[in-house]
């Protein structure tokens, strides 16, 4: 019994309680090992940029802020609209006459992005002003009063906190093309080198349509073209912006195409019965979309009647597209090239708003009931119209007979969409919380957020790393123990047994 007690005093460990504990210690220290290792990539507060584009179109001006995490500029999907403010007033090209207020209507939604954007990083935050087709029209009636807006803006801007980059007049080719990669960057269809949604979009003063089809490599029509590399993946975009086509510039042309007379009355089918306003000849002629359109010899004003039928409303609307001429293999209309339509379709802005409006946006609707329903609404009376409406904006609500046949002939007769493919299209405002539009494409390109390349991401998402690393551990520390136990667990009992 002696000789078995020194032993044991020899031998002081392990037994069964300490392994306990060495089992005990080690499961707590990986459970913290992996706790800390999780914690410490959610705990930190999520720090992000910004970036501001004013969006100055023809009937009116927008700025729209984004933001993104701050240590991540280039990856996809992570760029969002944080805060939008609609400019009190008409756009920057009606203040042709009286420039500087064109800069002092900025000044209200300045304010609230100063508001918006953190104090410590509105010195790096870029802000940009594009202007579209309302500047387009005014630079071409006369470049000195586009100039002189222009200034007026630039000061404007510069006095602000931001970082100004410019403010410029796009393309149409780019309005075009940068609404095409919004869509589709919100979509996340870039980065996954998915297949792409055509973009149609509808402004006051023009209109474009931008999508990829595989019968288009650009050489039938090189100016409808254009080339972009995103995330490794080729892209040869087709695009169009049709100047004039917006549709207050199309009001302008059909009325124009009735009253090339100089008649003083006008009874036009696009307006509801009842409806009677007695208009000046010069606002109508103001634009040079309509030049061509002029009557020889016109009173000051005219009267303005509504008739409410829309087959004729078609027809006269059909009056503003040339569809007589075509040097290439196929035209949309005014001899204009177009590939075959393809895939889906977002149609946003005035598209929007106008079929929203009218409760059409439901695309899935027969065509053929499409048009019942707006020939219904055409037909029904001004008065009974603005009993309906009675919060609608009266000029927004006389109009909504016009721009909704000026939509469909649009699409159907414009554009070759049929009852088969109308359903292709979908009606839409906002995408994932930001506005569809050229605006977010425009900075992500101006700040190379979509990088040619795909780029290299880890082997591992974050969890699967983190899974693997626990794993391992436990194997690790289990094996440790096991080597440990076969050590010292056999020999001890070994030399137990044997005294
Ligand atoms: N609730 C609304 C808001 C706007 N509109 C109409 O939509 C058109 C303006 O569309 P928008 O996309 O804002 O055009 P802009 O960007 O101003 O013009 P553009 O792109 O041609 O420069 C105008 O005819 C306006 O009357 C409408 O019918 N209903
Ligand atoms: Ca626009």
């Amino acid at each position: 019994m002696s000789a078995q007690r020194e032993m044991k005093e020899k031998n002081p460990w392990p037994t069964p309680v300490t392994i306990i504990i060495i089992i005990v210690i080690g499961v707590i220290a990986i459970v913290a090992l992996v706790t800390v290792a999780v914690l410490q990539n959610k705990s930190v507060p999520q720090k992000y940029k910004y970036g501001i584009v004013l969006d100055a179109g023809s009937s009116h001006t927008a700025l729209y802020i984004y933001q993104w995490p701050a240590e991540k500029d280039n990856n996809t999907g992570r760029v969002e609209q944080t805060h939008s403010c609609k400019v009190k007033g008409k756009g920057i090209s009606s203040y042709a006459s009286e420039p500087w207020k064109a800069g002092e209507s900025l000044k209200e939604c300045m304010g609230e992005a100063e508001n918006t954007v953190p104090k410590e990083r509105a010195h790096e935050t870029p802000l940009y002003l594009g202007a579209t087709a309302g500047m387009r029209l005014l630079d071409i009636v006369n470049s000195s009063a586009s100039k002189k807006v222009f200034q007026a803006v630039e000061k404007a801007l510069q006095n602000s906190p931001f970082s100004y980059q410019g403010a410029r007049i796009l393309s149409g080719q780019e309005e075009g093309a940068f609404g095409w990669v919004t869509v589709n960057y919100l979509d996340d269809r870039l980065k996954q080198g998915l297949k792409t949604t055509g973009a149609l979009d509808l402004g006051g003063a023009s209109t474009q349509i931008s999508f990829i089809s595989d019968n288009f490599d650009g050489s039938e029509s090189p100016i409808n073209s254009v080339n972009f590399r995103l995330y490794g993946n080729d892209y040869n975009l087709y695009t169009h912006s049709f100047l004039c086509y917006g549709k207050d510039q199309v009001l302008k042309m059909v009325l124009a195409n009735q009253t090339q007379s100089g008649a003083t009355t006008v009874l036009d089918p696009c307006f509801h019965s009842g409806y009677n306003e007695t208009k000046n000849y010069s606002v109508l002629y103001d634009s040079p979309c309509v030049s061509g359109r002029k009557a020889q010899e016109a009173p000051e004003k005219f009267d303005h009647i509504g008739k409410g039928n829309f087959q004729e409303c078609q027809k006269a609307v059909k009056s503003v597209f040339n569809f007589t001429f075509c040097k290439h293999s196929r035209c949309s209309f005014n001899g204009v090239f177009q590939p075959p339509l393809q895939g889906p379709f977002g149609a946003f802005s005035a598209y929007y708003f106008v079929m929203n409006f009218l409760n059409l946006t439901d695309t899935s609707m027969p065509l053929e009931t499409v048009k019942e329903k707006l020939s219904q609404y055409c037909g029904t009376s001004w008065d009974k119209i603005k009993r309906q409406h009675p919060t609608v904006n009266v000029k927004y609500l006389a109009e909504y007979c016009f721009s909704g046949t000026y939509i469909l002939t649009l699409l159907t007769e414009g554009y070759n969409f049929t009852a088969e493919t109308y359903s292709n299209i979908k009606f839409i405002k906002k995408i994932k919380g930001s506005d569809a539009g050229w605006t977010l494409g425009y900075m992500l390109n101006l700040t190379n957020m979509i990088p040619a390349e795909a780029p290299d991401s880890p082997p591992l998402p974050h969890a699967g790393y983190v899974s693997i690393v626990t794993l391992m551990t436990i194997l690790l520390v289990g094996l440790l123990l096991f080597v440990a136990l076969r050590i010292f667990w056999p020999r001890c009992s070994k030399k137990t047994q044997i005294v």
